[in-house]
């Protein structure tokens, strides 16, 4: 089963509750929320004042995407808001083991985010204890960005090291992705598509149904 993640960057503040039901009813499975510091990325958007707002209106997952620097500051504060998944960008960390641990010592799942110029090599020790690997498929900060072919090589080398090793991390993909790009990730062996752009540009019913 394909897990569909669609980024609330992408959807609009002032129409959120009646996104949030089509989501729902479309059966999507997570709500993605990107936090970001305007420093890992020249970005602001959500925080946790967001993810607490929102808890209560829904019960999909809320897969946090933190891009940040020292993720460290904000992510207790994301967990006790209600988030479900952390994943942060290791490099972004001095002890990026020790991270995991503690997002897995409060009852969270822990995820590992591979920018498009970071190799899954640098953070080989990281996947036998993360829930899920995020491959970002474009340069992570901004919505709407075009999805990078070349990062389908990374969907398959951390699809395999998962088979050779019979790790448990789901593999998410994002950016830049919809219906073609989508399935092509699938293809490489991800089950947890994020689309933003593309889920909130039309029928979110009709474009969540095509990236199932
Ligand atoms: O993390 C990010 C951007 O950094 C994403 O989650 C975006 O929200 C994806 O948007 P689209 O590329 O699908 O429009
Ligand atoms: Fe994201």
């Amino acid at each position: 089963m394909t897990i569909i993640a669609p980024s609330l960057l992408s959807s609009d503040t002032f129409q959120l509750e009646k996104q949030l039901q089509e989501i729902k009813s479309a059966g999507a499975n997570y709500l993605h929320v990107d936090v970001m510091d305007g420093h890992y990325v020249s970005n602001i958007n959500f925080g946790p004042k967001y993810v607490k707002d929102l808890r209560p209106h829904t019960d999909l997952t809320l897969d946090c995407h933190v891009m940040a620097e020292q993720p460290e500051a904000i992510i207790d504060s994301l967990m006790e808001a209600g988030a479900d998944i952390i994943t942060f960008h290791p490099e972004t960390t001095r002890h990026a083991y020790r991270l995991i641990e503690h997002i897995h010592e409060q009852g969270k799942k822990a995820g590992i985010a591979f920018d498009p110029s970071v190799a899954i090599a640098a953070y080989r020790d990281l996947l036998p204890l993360a829930d899920q690997v995020l491959i970002m498929t474009v340069t992570p900060g901004f919505g709407g960005q075009k999805f990078i072919p070349d990062m389908l090589e990374k969907v398959q080398e951390v699809t395999e090291l998962k088979a050779q090793n019979y790790y448990g991390y789901d593999i998410e993909v994002d950016g830049g992705i919809n219906d073609k790009t989508g399935s092509q990730c699938k293809k490489s062996g991800a089950n947890v598509l994020v689309a933003g752009s593309y889920v909130f540009a039309g029928s979110i019913k009709e474009n969540i149904a095509q990236l199932k």
